[in-house]
């Protein structure tokens, strides 16, 4: 039998047709669930419960993986051909530059990782596990299959797992099926031959718990869940981000221009110089020296630093790589209650149809907020809140679980005379469901002058701000045991509760800041129109315009898209309208970002370039969000975007730097070598020339970032690029050639004093150069360089200049320069700075002047 089961475990098609005995055996587990011993014996089997599909990988085995990098293995390449040759110095140096290189890219990289990884120890999500006989809260990664799990409205399912028991269970299944309502599940056995999917007994992992309570015993975890399979197939990544785009539009660009220079220049050398090892190594050598190769780290660094910032500041960053689409986010949508709204709701009035308080609405309200088992929301907290109600003799007998788009939830309680069906929810979807109005105490068929004047009552508490909840009840003729939301139907309008929802203190404040930061705030929210309109008055954010989610449900794509821009509310929504406008602003070129808090948030969470939830959401919401804020603050949010721009900004750092000065160099050097006679710098020259300028640049993260460069979203434009290197690019050239006259002709350097001084004077311009590109405005005066970025550029610069002075720079073929050249030196380098400064400049007002052409094309969407 034991063998029997394992192998269902493998096959797992009949976990949901099993009975319960052969189910505890198949998974070595039984009604007490695992101990901490067997728990550890099933990870080992099974694995971790993680469908990321990324393994952890050991220090020794992330530090082999440095020697997969394709220009380590290049620099190898050129070690073995150094051998080949015979230059076993030549050799001995450029394994050198590889083993500095790969250390420090490690130990950076090592350090930036583990400290991501302890942020996220923070908001770990806990399921509710049976372990040694007692109830524990553990993460879900640590979950196996056999445990025994206790599953509450909001929690997310954290396996497949197949139900024990299970009371009014239902599950929202959106994120496997697409279909947004409720579920039912429960606990019975399946008859042999239905299909998984359509199982009642049997929940999915990343779906998650809309009412009840159930127990439940897990057959798989990570990869093997259905939801891991679809991972490991489709969604292995959520859709690619703007600056992820960006990076690799970048990369394709410079690899495109690296590979077709070097193969020239192997050529041409090798045809001229007919050395062909060296013509090789020369350009190997080049290849390595022009590859902006310190990217990866600096970017990884400039993430972890930035995160590290924002968890001080109250905002835990999941996904580092999320930080720089947060420098670029233009528009925030969010839902209002909670982000905009604090969340503490009061009750404050209780009217009939005609306007008058009634006791009856408020026992009517109570008796739905109270006995039903859906995650309570604070509209039901402040119900219940409101007074003690005596429920009597009134038994709960079912529910009908809330959900997104009805917009209702409804009890069934057995009261003197039978069963009675009690909904509360949106006015107009309750306002649906009834044939008929309580006024006065008698009940009389409702006429349309009746539906207008309660809407007239709705609204006018709408327009004062107060959220409102109508409640209406159906005496049922035959008792059943079972309620369903087609049950939900003539029914009796009863009356109106109203709530108090005051915005947040900060919000205003917020508003203001995201404003100023060029942030677009757009309310997508599941409320009514008039409330969201008062609200935003109250907090100052101006309306453009108001949508609503019946209206966008008539529109196809193309319309959407040419409205949502002009739209700052959008009331009514459903979670799959939600989705729609965020993905609408996404197609028109936003970098969008997405904060909410429920279920029905989740899926846009997921897809924004910036999801973003709080701490007190659902699971299945903080699962979804790249971002997740302590603190449910827009300021926290605020400082998280400065944070991304600083860190985009000195990325642009490293990128400008690298694409004119360094390049500029390199180029110059390939151009050299065609009409010399000699090569203009030998190729362990020019791998140490790129080891030095790497070791100045490693310091970039720590930079400061100008005041005035983060008022604006910053996004990856490649035209700013391609621009900026034919600015920039020719001036370093320029100057290179002076150089070069200037070597040849006044000192009549011979082969080894042109490679030493060209080698010092490059390695002069190219980092010093960082002091003027790292800013937009007058450098040190105005802006200043960390102490960090000045102390390694300086020690760079000396290094160099001090070089051929000593016994290792012999070994590098290094001559003594004359002292005259270093006067020659001090004229040139600053000269380059000047000209580069002055270039700036004009370049900044020609291109600003250029962006807001752009801004200006009408109809770029
Ligand atoms: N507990 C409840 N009982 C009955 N109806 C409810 C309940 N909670 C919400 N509703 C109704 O459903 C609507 C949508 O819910 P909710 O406000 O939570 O949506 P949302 O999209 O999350 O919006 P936001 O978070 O911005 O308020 C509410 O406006 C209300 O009419
Ligand atoms: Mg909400």
């Amino acid at each position: 039998m034991g063998t029997d089961s394992k192998n269902g475990i493998q096959s797992g098609a009949n976990f949901h047709t099993l009975p319960i005995e052969d189910l505890y055996s198949a998974l070595t587990s039984s009604a007490e669930g695992l101990t901490t011993g067997e728990a550890e014996t099933q990870r080992l089997q099974y694995g971790r419960n993680d469908i990321s599909g990324k393994k952890k990988h050991s220090a020794l085995l992330q530090f082999l993986e440095q020697f997969t990098n394709p220009l380590v293995l290049i620099l190898l390449f050129a070690a073995l051909i150094s051998i080949t040759v015979g230059e076993v110095t030549n050799a001995v140096i450029i394994i050198s530059i590889i083993l500095i290189s790969v250390v420090l890219d490690f130990f950076q990289r090592y350090k930036a990782e583990n400290a991501a990884a302890l942020l996220i120890k923070k908001i770990i999500t806990q399921a509710s596990v049976q372990r040694d006989g007692e109830e524990q809260e553990i993460p879900i990664g640590d979950l196996v299959p056999g445990d025994l799990i206790s599953l509450t409205a909001g929690d997310m399912i954290p396996a497949d797992a197949r139900l024990l028991t299970a009371r009014d269970f239902f599950v929202n299944e959106s994120s496997l099926t697409g279909e947004p309502y409720p579920v039912s599940k429960s606990e019975t056995l399946q008859d042999p031959g239905k299909p998984l999917a359509q199982a009642d007994n049997y929940v999915f992992l990343g779906t998650s718990v809309i009412s009840g309570t159930a127990r439940a015993i897990i057959t798989k975890t990570g990869l093997s869940t259905e939801y891991g399979k679809i991972a490991k197939t489709l969604v292995e990544r959520p859709p690619e981000t703007d600056f992820e785009h960006g990076l690799k539009q970048f990369s394709y660009l410079m690899s495109k221009f690296v590979f077709s220079l070097v193969i020239l220049v192997f050529f041409v050398n090798a045809l001229f110089k007919q050395d062909i090892l060296q013509s090789l190594l020369f350009s190997v050598a080049l290849a390595v020296g022009m590859t902006p190769e310190l990217l990866p780290m600096i970017l990884s660094l400039n993430m972890t630093k930035g995160a590290i910032a924002m968890s001080t500041k109250g905002a835990i960053v999941k996904h580092p790589e999320s930080i720089q689409n947060f420098g670029s986010m233009d528009v925030l949508c969010t839902d209002k209650t909670g982000t905009l709204t604090d969340n503490k709701i009061a009750l404050m009035k209780h009217l009939d149809t005609g306007g008058n308080d009634s006791e009856k609405v408020l026992l009517f309200s109570y008796i739905n907020s109270y006995f039903h088992t859906g995650l309570k929301n604070t509209l039901d907290e402040a119900i219940i809140a409101f007074q003690p109600e005596d429920l009597g003799t009134y038994r709960k007998i079912d529910e009908i679980p809330f959900d997104f788009i009805r917009r209702r939830t409804s009890v069934v309680v057995s009261g003197a005379s039978g069963h009675l069906l009690i909904t509360k929810g949106a006015p107009e979807e309750t306002m649906a469901i009834c044939t008929s109005v309580e006024k006065n105490g008698i009940v009389t068929r409702l006429t349309d002058a009746d539906r207008e004047q309660i809407l007239g009552l709705y609204n006018n508490q709408s327009r004062e701000g107060f959220r409102t909840l109508a409640v209406c009840y159906r005496t049922m003729t035959v008792d059943q045991s079972r309620y369903s939301a087609g049950d939900e139907q003539e029914m009796t309008m009863l009356g109106l509760v109203t709530f108090i929802d005051p915005p947040k203190e900060s919000a205003k404040e917020s508003v203001k800041l995201l404003a100023a930061s060029g942030i677009e705030l757009k309310i997508l929210t599941g409320d009514d129109e008039l409330v969201t309109q008062k609200t935003c008055e109250l907090i100052g954010l101006a309306v453009k315009g108001v949508l609503s989610g019946n209206q966008i449900e008539d529109m196809d794509q193309e319309t959407l898209s040419r409205v949502v821009g002009n739209i700052t509310i959008f009331s009514r929504m459903t979670p799959v309208q939600k989705n729609r406008v965020m993905n609408s602003l996404k197609r028109n070129g936003h970098v969008v970002g997405f904060m909410g808090d429920g279920i029905n948030d989740a899926p846009s969470i997921r897809e924004a370039d910036v999801g973003i939830s709080v701490e007190n959401a659902v699971d299945i919401a903080k699962e979804s969000a790249d971002i997740i804020l302590l603190k449910n603050d827009l300021r926290v949010l605020h400082e998280g975007v400065l944070e991304g721009r600083k860190t985009f900004s000195n990325t642009m750092k490293y990128i400008l730097m690298g694409t004119s000065s360094n390049f500029g160099n390199m180029f110059s050097v390939a151009g050299a070598s065609f009409f010399l006679g000699f090569l203009p710098m030998l190729p362990i020259q020019i791998l140490l020339n790129n080891l030095l300028y790497d070791i100045s640049e490693s310091t970039i993260p720590t930079d400061n970032v100008d005041e005035s460069y983060l008022g604006t979203p910053k996004k990856w434009d490649i035209e700013f690029i391609k621009k900026f290197i034919f600015a920039f690019g020719p001036i370093s050239s320029i100057f290179d050639f002076i150089t070069f006259f200037i070597l040849l002709f006044i000192f009549k350097a011979d082969a080894a004093l042109f490679q030493t001084a060209w080698f010092i004077e490059s390695i002069c311009t190219q980092t010093l150069i960082i002091f003027v590109i790292r800013t937009r405005i007058v450098p040190f005066y105005k802006s200043r360089p960390s102490m960090l970025l000045l102390a390694s550029t300086l020690v760079i610069v000396a290094i160099a200049c001090i070089l051929p002075f000593t016994v290792i720079g012999t070994l590098f073929g290094f001559v003594h320069p004359p002292v005259s050249f270093f006067a020659v030196l001090a004229g040139l380098v600053i000269g380059y700075l000047i000209l580069v400064e002055l270039t700036k400049k004009w370049f900044y007002r020609r291109y600003s002047l250029f962006i807001e052409r752009k801004r200006e094309m009408p109809n770029s969407h």
